[in-house]
């Protein structure tokens, strides 16, 4: 299998015992899809789902609006269908700035999800365990829905591999041309492999941001924001903090989750926001050290 946690798992493993498992899962964990089509709509069309990282702490409606621009975005221009759609919350290792627990993470995306979508999915394999970088995450992906459920199917029965696809802000892509935030093989991976859709974060110049990843510009889709909306986790929490309202910046069972369960009081973790994943790999390489984390 063609996957970075395959082959960095397989190169540890001796010849005499049985290869692992090419993922570590959390405990009791299942794959959810009970909202992902498994039958193409059009059989010309590649079948992709969207997956999108990040911290999601609160997830807001613009975390969820990125969806939506992306199905507009994919009809309009390409041979993509969407079959799936995924939030991914990053693990509690990635340590940055206002990150609640995991556990309260999954649940608020999993309320928004269910209770404002028809399609979208949460899945909680990469916040319930170690930090697990993109790439492999992405791996995860193509693993769970071609190796184990074996991808989808067309009208006539041919089977058809999803491919996974980032989903994610200009910001974020812009990380990807900074030093020691993300690694070249890595870039190649997601970006050459898999590719991304990119939604305009006002702040962010896209045209900037995607000038030094160039040679995979043909998989690096760009979304424009038509309605401006710069809501932002960070301002979110701001305004819990300082006791405002957050009613209409997102879903209403999340603005009841977090009013149920007195969260965003105070200020959290203070690491700087851009060395999350930084961070997180260089403790989990300290983890690895010690023992105590499989690579
Ligand atoms: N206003 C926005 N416009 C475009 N993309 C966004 C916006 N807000 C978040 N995103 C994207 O959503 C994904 C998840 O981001 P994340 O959970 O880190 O949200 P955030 O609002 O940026 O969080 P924080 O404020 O805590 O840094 C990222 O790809 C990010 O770029
Ligand atoms: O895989 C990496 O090397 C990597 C480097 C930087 C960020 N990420 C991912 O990007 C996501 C959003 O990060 P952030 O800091 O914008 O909240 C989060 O899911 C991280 O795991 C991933």
């Amino acid at each position: 299998m063609d996957s970075l946690a395959a082959s960095s798992s397989s190169a540890a493993s001796s010849s005499s015992s049985p290869p692992p498992p090419p993922f570590t899962d959390p405990p009791n964990y299942a794959f959810p899809h009970h909202r992902l089509r498994r039958t193409l709509r059009n059989p010309d069309k590649q079948p992709i789902v969207l997956v999108a990282c990040g911290s999601f702490s609160p997830v807001t409606f613009l975390h969820l609006r990125m969806f939506e621009m992306a199905v507009d975005y994919v009809r309009q221009n390409t041979d993509f269908e969407i079959v799936g759609g995924y939030l991914s919350p990053v693990s509690d290792q990635y340590k940055k700035p206002g990150l609640l627990s995991a556990h309260h993470r999954v649940n608020m995306c999993t309320l928004a999800a269910e209770q404002t979508s028809t399609w979208l999915m949460v899945d909680p394999w990469e916040a319930f365990q170690s930090y697990q970088r993109t790439a492999v995450v992405l791996d995860h992906f193509d693993h769970e829905i071609n190796t184990c459920l074996g991808g989808v199917a067309t009208a006539d029965g041919v089977r058809k591999p999803v491919r996974p696809m980032l989903l994610a802000g200009s910001d974020l892509i812009a990380t990807m041309g900074e030093p020691g935030v993300w690694s070249e093989p890595d870039l190649e991976h997601i970006l050459g492999r898999y590719g991304v859709l990119t939604v305009e974060r006002a702040g962010a110049d896209m045209d900037q941001a995607i000038d030094s990843l160039a040679r995979w510009r043909h998989n690096i889709h760009l979304i424009h924001q038509l309605i401006q909306n710069d809501v932002s986790s960070t301002k979110v929490r701001l305004f819990l903090r300082r006791g405002l309202s957050v009613r209409y910046l997102l879903p209403a069972p999340v603005v009841d989750y977090i009013e149920e369960n007195g969260l965003y009081k105070d200020d959290g973790p203070t690491t700087s926001a851009s060395s999350g994943a930084v961070t997180a790999e260089r403790e989990k390489a300290a983890e690895r050290e010690k023992g105590k984390v499989a690579p």
